[in-house]
């Protein structure tokens, strides 16, 4: 466990509202799952404060997306106790959009429940503003860049105001620059709607530089967890209880550590020094 220094800056908009900062939005215990005879989460016991973020993180079938659809409320039978409170929006690893609708109507079309057309469309043409998209509004999807397809999936997760925001494994098909600005859009995004986060993703770095608290799953079961307390913006990788914490969770993760990515810093977004494979290069830069 990383225990750094408290961070009075680097929280939701509204930290004077004690509702906002405590209690639970979502509380499972003793959650199961099965597929035929195959288990794959066993006796699940996790909490998500409201306002923090949490990255899940865990070897490839280990039940992250089963334990998110089970807090999206996409698993029809969940066994044991999956409380989630408030709404919840979800984005995928791909973008799910909806090619024969326009952006506008793609995002507006998750307020289907709201009865008013106008205010679905205001909100849907608010948030994608919000997401940078404001000029977008009648693109059609295959239009769209993967990052910008990746914001109006995001747009659609946000626009109904959700106190989770469900994010799996958002960012993993995008190139490294444009995932460091989806980075720091969702830390803006999240500062600005004070909601809670859970991340599944398979970037150790990306969790270290985004989350409130690591949780490792390991077969079905949720492992070991660590809590960073230490401000965003000093999270740089060479800072030393986020380098150890690296190593740890990439231990808890059955990966031996590697040194961190020296092309990019996951806090400021800045590209490090040129970095080439090519020896002859790697001395002309
Ligand atoms: N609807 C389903 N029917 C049968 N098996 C399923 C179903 N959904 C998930 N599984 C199985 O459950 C296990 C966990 O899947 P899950 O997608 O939750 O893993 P994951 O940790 O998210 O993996 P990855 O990191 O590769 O996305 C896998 O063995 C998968 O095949």
């Amino acid at each position: 466990m990383a225990l750094l220094t408290p961070d009075t800056t680097d929280s939701p908009a509204n930290p004077g509202d004690p509702a906002a900062r405590s209690g639970y939005v979502a509380r499972v215990r003793g959650h199961d799952r099965s597929f035929g005879d195959t288990h794959v989460l066993r006796s699940i016991d996790l909490d998500v404060q409201h306002g923090e973020i949490v990255a899940l993180l865990g070897r490839s079938g280990c039940g992250k997306s089963t334990l998110l659809r089970s807090l999206a409320h996409l698993d029809p039978a969940p066994a044991g106790e999956v409380e989630v409170s408030g709404r919840t929006g979800v984005a995928f690893q791909e973008p799910r959009l909806l090619n024969w609708r326009t952006v506008h109507q793609n995002v507006a079309l998750a307020l289907l429940n709201s009865p008013e057309r106008k205010k679905r469309f205001d909100l849907a043409e608010e948030t994608l503003a919000e997401v940078g998209l404001g000029e977008k509004l009648d693109a059609w999807p295959l239009q769209l860049s993967g990052g910008q397809a990746q914001r109006v999936s995001l747009a659609r997760a946000l626009v109904s105001n959700p106190a989770l925001l469900l994010l799996d494994e958002p960012f993993s098909a995008l190139d490294a620059l444009t995932r460091i600005e989806m980075h720091q859009l969702v830390i803006e995004l999240w500062r600005r709607h004070s909601m809670a986060i859970l991340l599944v993703t398979h970037d150790v770095d990306e969790a270290l530089a985004l989350a409130d608290r690591l949780v490792v799953m390991d077969g079905g079961r949720i492992g070991r967890t660590w809590e960073i307390t230490l401000p965003r913006s000093d999270r740089a990788p060479s800072q030393p209880d986020i380098a150890r914490t690296r190593a740890e969770v990439l231990g808890a993760l059955g990966v031996k550590p590697t040194p961190p990515n020296p092309r990019r810093d996951p806090v400021t977004g800045e590209l490090g020094p040129a970095h080439h494979s090519n020896p002859a290069k790697r001395g002309a830069a």
